[in-house]
């Protein structure tokens, strides 16, 4: 399989620091920040420089890389405990990927079992992370690619790209892969309301791909299933819990009832590293509540009567009965439950 627009990385290690592409200022300016502390990679997590659950996760084990080595260099003898403040700041930077526990886990537990400086091996640990979730994706693209009939068109929700991730996509590494194997006829995304994450991102991502991107505002995206033009809904997710709910952008759940009403198949396309199977089920995932301005302004610009207020939650919960597959590297499980669930993650 050719693979699609290896090109694209949101994150990347230098000698400098970490550089992350700001993902506020796309498609207009394709702008790189130098972050070299913690603290900065925190900030920008939570300001939305990088954001899609895996991306989030790869760059806080580089930031936790930043932390061993901004202590280490500070007390040799005792960097532990300010390396352990570090990583519960960098933790609760953005509450619903769990990705990003998942990665200031793994590098925390890993960076406490080693003597001397543990920079090196820190970063060799990021680097791997980092490569497992770009493998991971073009695996888990030709196994949903192959769930999807010739001549399907398909819908897709915020953006679940390279920008998304460590490299190709989780939903959108399916659409590339359906794409390169000439399945589909049409691909649509939905605009992604507030931040617009749909326009600004797929649409860039794709178009760089020469894949035909048609959108549509979110409140289409029912109309363009009652007209049956979508036979396939492809989402990725912040997290999976153990019952097989997920939780991903808001418009999600929405998207799927108005899927299972018109006979429209609905995938959720993630790495293992998304499925918490420490939380039982949707109603336990925390979800993020952000800025009522974000809704009251567009572009920087007040698009809201003066005086009026906004709720924001930025994800919801898709139940599991409203899914037909979940993919992962793993496998796929179909009408998820928590028994295969607790099958595929053992
Ligand atoms: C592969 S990305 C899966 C999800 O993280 C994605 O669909 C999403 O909801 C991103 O939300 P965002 O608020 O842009 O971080």
């Amino acid at each position: 399989m050719e693979k699609l627009h290896d090109a694209i990385r949101a994150m990347a290690w230098t000698d400098a620091g970490l550089e992350l592409l700001d993902q506020r200022k796309l498609p207009l300016a394709e702008s790189w920040l130098v972050l070299c502390d913690c603290a900065s990679v925190a900030r920008a997590i939570r300001d939305m420089v990088v954001r899609g659950a895996p991306a989030i996760g790869i760059t806080a084990a580089y930031a936790a890389v930043l932390a061993a080595r901004e202590r280490y260099a500070r007390q040799p003898s005792d960097w532990r405990t300010g390396f352990a403040i570090d990583m519960q700041n960098l933790a609760q930077s953005r509450p619903t990927a769990v990705n990003l526990v998942w990665a200031v886990e793994r590098m925390q537990q890993l960076a406490f079992s080693l003597n001397g400086n543990p920079v090196p091996v820190l970063l060799s640990e990021a680097q791997a992370i980092h490569e497992q979730d770009i493998a991971a994706n073009y695996t888990m693209g030709e196994r949903g690619a192959a769930c999807i009939d010739d001549g399907s068109s398909v819908l897709t929700h915020c953006n679940t790209g390279s920008l998304a991730t460590g490299g190709y996509g989780t939903a959108l590494g399916v659409i590339r892969s359906a794409w390169s194997d000439n399945k589909l006829n049409a691909v649509y995304a939905d605009e992604t309301r507030p931040w617009l994450q749909g326009a600004r991102l797929t649409a860039w991502e794709l178009v760089q791909d020469s894949i035909p991107v048609t959108l549509l505002v979110d409140g289409a995206a029912a109309w363009l299933m009652q007209q049956g033009r979508v036979q396939w809904v492809i989402v990725g997710s912040d997290r999976i819990a153990a019952n097989g709910d997920v939780a991903n952008k808001i418009g999600t759940y929405a998207a799927a009832v108005a899927a299972r009403h018109h006979g429209v198949r609905f995938m959720v396309v993630a790495p293992s590293s998304t499925v918490d199977m420490g939380t039982a089920c949707g109603a336990d995932i925390p979800i993020e509540m952000r800025a009522e301005q974000e809704v009251l302004s567009a572009g920087g610009q007040p698009v809201a009567a003066n005086g009026a207020q906004a709720w924001n939650p930025a994800f919801d919960i898709t139940p599991a009965e409203l899914i037909d597959v979940i993919v992962t590297e793993r496998g796929i499980v179909e009408h998820p439950d928590t028994v295969k669930m607790r099958s595929l993650m053992v």
